[in-house]
């Protein structure tokens, strides 16, 4: 079956946010009634519980085989009136299930406006700070060398990176050089080359539905926004008809643990936790168990993420991934880093980490509401070529879009996204 698709830093907010049941989206589970927590004697977290680890060497024993066993519109709260009894995703949800006996239906017209508004206003500082610029280079200037050096200047600065800017500019000069160039015209020149920098990352999310759960790690230094969008994310795929299970694998923090049981109330998930302090790795192998026990089609798997202490965060991943692929060889299926957009070159030097250590292999880029930085999605992208599956533009539950490279590049150099597509 396929399916497409240290030491803690501050955080903006740790504070839960209010409940509001998605009782519409899975009908089984009543509205406002927590779904069960595994293991719920011990749910109960406190500071005393961190001297409780458990023994989980065990862990690293052989461990016998295993039985063979949206309509979402762009940008927009999917209008769900009923429970799909079998996953309906839309083409445009930002995932898509392999299995070809899982129909797509066409489902009613996406909104478009509606999503491009919601980016543009959320790439509203980017673009703001960098189309000004534009405008003061080129107001009455013919394109010569310092004009160039400048623009370059202003595209490095806005975070897309060395390689970008410079291809921008070499576009920019050719059959140009000595004349006047339009702020419209290299606006136009700019949102092309956005756009071919990020159309080859632009993928929508496959889960493979074959061997079911698919499951889904998600990694990123804490306060990058990972509990948020598995929020999010299942919030997504529930809506889509597909179950989901939660893994409350940050076991560092209360809050993030509590967080995550309100994401699963919210979406109607089982939510997998054990007491602060507790062996992630055994966690995660307890929760892959409990998805297969109630039939979960995809695992989401929330992770610590102390940077500071990476020696201890990075075995830990690397712990997570070993005890997992004793149940399912090719289990994580998808390692999701999450990135936030406002911590810049930062974000960059993430991926490295994470990637070598955790075998990252797709992208969301948070927090891109309310930044100046979103062009670092752009270095990202040429430097690392890895899937941008999802952005982050908000807080709420209906924040997170697919990502789509020509909306992006459109919203970011601040043109219709229709002037690309002419152009191009
Ligand atoms: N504005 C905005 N805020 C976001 C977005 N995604 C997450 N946040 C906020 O960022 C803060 C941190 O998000 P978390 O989901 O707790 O981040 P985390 O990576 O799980 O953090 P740890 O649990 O500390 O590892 C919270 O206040 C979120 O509401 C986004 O796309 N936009």
């Amino acid at each position: 079956m396929r399916v497409d698709a240290a030491d803690r830093q501050p955080i903006a907010s740790e504070t839960p946010q209010p409940v509001e049941p998605l009782d519409e989206t899975r009908p089984e589970t009543e509205p406002g009634v927590a779904p069960p927590i595994a293991d719920e004697s011990q749910s109960t977290l406190s500071d005393d519980a961190k001297e409780e680890e458990a023994d989980f060497s065990w862990l690293d024993e052989d461990l016998p085989p295993e039985d063979e066993d949206e309509d979402e519109e762009d940008g927009a709260t999917p209008a769900v009136t009923a429970a799909p009894r079998r996953p309906q995703v839309a083409g445009d949800a930002g995932f898509r299930l392999r299995e070809e006996a899982r129909p797509q239906p066409a489902g009613p017209a996406a909104p478009q406006l509606t999503w491009l508004q919601r980016l543009r206003a959320a790439l509203g500082r980017s673009s703001t700070q960098l189309t000004g610029q534009i405008t003061s280079i080129f107001t009455k200037r013919r394109l010569d060398e310092e004009v160039l050096q400048d623009f370059e200047d202003v595209l490095i600065q806005a975070d897309l990176g060395v390689e970008t800017a410079m291809r921008i500019t070499d576009r920019l000069s050719e059959g140009r050089y000595g004349k006047e160039v339009s702020g419209a015209e290299v606006k136009r020149v700019l949102a092309e080359e956005i756009e071919k920098a990020l159309d080859p990352v632009a993928l929508p999310l496959e889960l493979d539905l074959e061997k079911t759960p698919h499951v889904i790690l998600v990694v990123g230094v804490n306060g990058t926004g990972k509990t948020t969008t598995i929020g999010k994310l299942a919030a997504k795929l529930t809506r889509a008809g597909l179950s989901v299970t939660l893994a409350a694998g940050d076991t560092f923090r209360a809050a993030a643990v509590e967080q995550l049981k309100i994401w699963g109330e919210r979406t109607g998930s089982e939510v997998v936790a054990r007491p602060i302090g507790a062996d992630a790795a055994g966690l995660a192998f307890d929760a892959y168990d409990t998805a297969v026990k109630n039939g979960s089609d995809v695992l989401i798997i929330d992770t610590a993420g102390r940077l500071q202490n990476k020696a201890e965060l990075m075995a830990e991943l690397e712990k997570i991934i070993r005890v997992l692929q004793k149940r399912e060889p090719d289990a994580p299926h998808t390692v999701l880093q999450t990135l936030d957009a406002t911590t810049g070159q930062n974000a960059m030097n993430q991926v490295d980490i994470f990637r070598n250590v955790a075998g990252v292999n797709g992208l969301v880029m948070t927090k891109l509401d309310g930044t100046a930085r979103g062009g670092i999605l752009v270095a990202i992208a040429a430097k690392h070529r890895l899937p941008v599956y999802f952005v982050g533009v908000g807080e709420g539950i209906d924040d997170l879009e697919p990502f789509k490279a020509r909306d992006f590049a459109a919203a970011i150099a601040g043109v219709e996204a229709e002037a690309i597509s002419e152009s191009a």
